[in-house]
C-alpha cells in the first residue's frame, strides 16, 4: 500500500512528481526503564528552503545510499555525531511546491560525540507540545505519531491551529 501523502498548499496538481528520498533521524533519550523522553529538533540553515523551520535532522540519499548510511552520514555532517543502531519507523511523502519528497522517519537512540551546529542551524531537545516555531510542515505528522505512542492528549505543537471541540 502506497503511504500517506500530505499536500502542502500550492503543491496542488504536482503529484506526478518522482519523490526525493530522506533520511530522517528521530533521535530520542530513553531513561533506564526504556520510557520514550525528549526528541531532538533542529533548525533549517539560512541557505535553504523553509530557513528557520524546525525539524527532525536528516537529508536526502545519496546515489547507491541506504537510508541508514545516508542518515548516519547526514548526522555527522550536520550535528557531528556519530548514530547506533537506526530503527525504521514511519514513512510519508510530502508534496512541497519547491519538491515532493518522501521521509523515511528513523528512531535513533544511541549516538557518540558532542553535538556542533555544523551548518550554523539551532538544536532542541522537546517534549510535547514542542514550544518551538515555527515546525515544518513534513515534521507536524510526527508529532502526531508520537502523541499516539506517548498517549498524550491535545495540540502537538505550539504554532498549530486551535483543537476543534467534538
Ligand atoms: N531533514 C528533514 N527534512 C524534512 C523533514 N520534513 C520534511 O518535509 N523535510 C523535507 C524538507 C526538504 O524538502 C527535504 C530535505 O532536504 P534538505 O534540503 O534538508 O536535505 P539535504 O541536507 O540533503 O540538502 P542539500 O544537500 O540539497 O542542501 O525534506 C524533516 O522532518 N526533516
Amino acid at each position: 500500500m502506497a503511504e500517506p501523502t500530505l499536500v502542502v498548499p500550492g503543491a496542488e496538481g504536482l503529484a506526478t512528481r518522482r519523490p526525493v528520498d530522506v533520511a530522517v533521524g528521530v533521535l530520542i533519550e530513553r531513561d533506564a526503564a526504556g520510557v520514550e523522553g525528549r526528541f531532538l529538533l533542529t533548525s533549517r540553515p539560512a541557505d535553504k528552503v523553509y530557513a528557520g523551520y524546525w525539524e527532525f535532522p536528516g537529508g536526502k540519499l545519496e546515489a547507491g545510499e541506504t537510508v541508514g548510511e545516508a542518515l548516519r552520514r547526514e548526522l555527522h555532517e550536520e550535528l557531528g555525531i556519530t548514530i547506533g543502531a537506526v530503527q525504521p519507523w514511519q514513512q510519508i511523502e510530502v508534496d512541497y511546491p519547491h519538491a515532493r519528497v518522501r521521509l523515511h522517519f528513523c528512531k535513533v537512540y544511541a549516538w557518540q560525540g558532542e553535538f556542533e551546529m555544523r551548518e550554523q542551524q539551532s538544536m532542541a531537545w522537546q517534549t510535547l507540545p514542542v514550544a518551538v516555531v515555527p515546525v515544518l510542515p513534513g515534521t507536524v505528522p510526527v508529532l502526531r505519531w508520537l502523541a499516539d505512542e506517548r498517549g498524550h492528549v491535545g495540540p502537538t505543537h505550539a504554532d498549530s491551529p486551535a483543537e476543534v471541540p467534538a
